[in-house]
């Protein structure tokens, strides 16, 4: 079984919580997109996890640098988790893992642009990441040939905890389930949805399933 993630790549807060309150029954990780925080700032996550306390949030801040200070930032307003880019070198992930355990929050690896995923995700779970998210992002999947198979093999061989971003829906969740993923992360499947409500209840049953 894989816990649901949705990533909101909407710019306005108003619009993601409207979205999130339609889709949070189904979901487990309300993931404020990259987009959403560099249009809404730390407000914006003060704002959804004020709207969802219950919930876990997830700060994509895609952090380079900076990581400890970054971390706090993202902890201090609310969020749950922060992604660090796992292109960074180890001590930016590690000085938001010490901040992660100060908050009592985690921090998630985005191998985003990594050549070797599999490779990096084993080091980032040593530095301490709670999970990895194997990732192909909005412009990698734009790419002639882009396939969300290469990121499900990944996840088969890497032995550590993982994630999925990059084109889960429908039709690729039983497979980004079965590749034993501990996250599936959706986005554009659900915040593109016609009914955003009904495609996050059916991905939540095909990652439960
Ligand atoms: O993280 C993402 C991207 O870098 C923009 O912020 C996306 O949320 C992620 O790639 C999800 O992708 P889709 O599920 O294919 O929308």
């Amino acid at each position: 079984m894989a816990k649901l993630q949705v990533a909101i790549d909407l710019l306005n807060i108003d619009d993601a919580i409207a979205l999130a309150t339609k889709v949070a029954p189904y979901i487990d990780i309300i993931e404020l997109g990259t987009p959403l925080i560099k249009s809404e700032g730390l407000t914006g996550i003060r704002k959804m996890k004020d709207a969802f306390p219950d919930k876990l949030v997830l700060a994509d801040f895609k952090t380079a640098d900076a990581g400890e200070l970054e971390a706090n930032m993202a902890f201090g307003a609310g969020a749950d988790y922060i992604t660090v880019l796992g292109a960074t070198g180890d001590s930016t992930i590690a000085g938001a893992v010490k901040a992660a355990k100060e908050h009592g929050k985690g921090v998630v690896v985005d191998t985003i642009g990594v050549k070797d995923r599999v490779k990096r995700a084993q080091e980032a779970i040593a530095l301490g990441a709670e999970f990895v998210e194997l990732h192909a992002g909005l412009d990698e999947q734009a790419e002639d040939g882009y396939s969300i198979q290469v990121l499900i093999d990944e996840a088969t061989r890497a032995g550590v905890a993982v994630s999925i971003a990059g084109g889960v829906n429908l039709s690729s969740i039983t497979a980004v389930k079965k590749s034993g993923v501990t996250v599936a992360v959706a986005g554009a499947a659900i915040y593109g949805a016609k009914d955003p409500a009904n495609a996050a209840k059916e991905l939540q049953e095909l990652a439960m399933a």
